[in-house]
């Protein structure tokens, strides 16, 4: 779950930022993704909005959504019998390519939108298609990269790394 998160950072949603980590049976990592919009169509020409009158001027019609992302990823053959973290429990087109992929479990964080149809239909059609979904309860409460402990554990003076990546060419 923290692989989600620590995806999640990559997203330029202003309001909701998802990751999502697939791994296999033994539980090695095979797809990581997160919400933002197709190769090719540029985050900062692109709406990151949701309220308009015009739908075409906001982002549900374009975001790629992280579950999504996650399965094209894949470094596998397939997915198959996958358990997929996630950090927003799946609405109903990310539910669709759960099932039609093979995942088996899904194990989320945030159940924000439970109320809404599209996350209503979402657990209708994961119950129909025996996939299992469990909220995630963190053993910690924090997971920090400390990046000053990590260059005094190991030594590294990141200007010297540059400067002789630099001299290298
Ligand atoms: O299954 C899901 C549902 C949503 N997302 C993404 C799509 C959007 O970028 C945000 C939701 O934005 P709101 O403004 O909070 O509606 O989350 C996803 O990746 N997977
Ligand atoms: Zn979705």
């Amino acid at each position: 779950m923290a692989t989600a998160f620590l995806s999640a950072q990559r997203s330029k949603d202003p309001r909701t930022q998802v990751g999502a980590c697939i791994v296999n049976e033994e539980n090695k990592i095979v797809g990581i993704g997160y919400n933002g919009m197709p190769v090719g169509c540029h985050d900062d020409e692109m709406p990151w909005g949701r309220d308009s009158d015009n739908i075409l001027e906001t982002k549900q019609l374009y975001v790629c959504h992280a579950e999504l992302n996650a399965v094209l990823n894949k470094n596998s053959a397939d997915v198959k019998n996958c358990t997929i973290y996630v950090a927003l429990f799946p609405c109903n087109e990310c539910a669709k390519v759960v099932i039609q992929s093979g995942i088996k479990e899904v194990v989320y964080y945030s159940d924000k939108y439970k109320d809404k149809p599209e996350f209503v239909a979402s657990k209708k059609m994961l119950d129909m298609a025996g996939v299992k979904y469990r909220q995630h309860i963190p053993k910690q409460k924090q997971i920090l990269i400390d990046f000053t402990a990590i260059d005094a554990m190991t030594g590294t003076n990141v200007k010297e790394v540059l400067k002789a990546d630099q001299t290298s060419f």
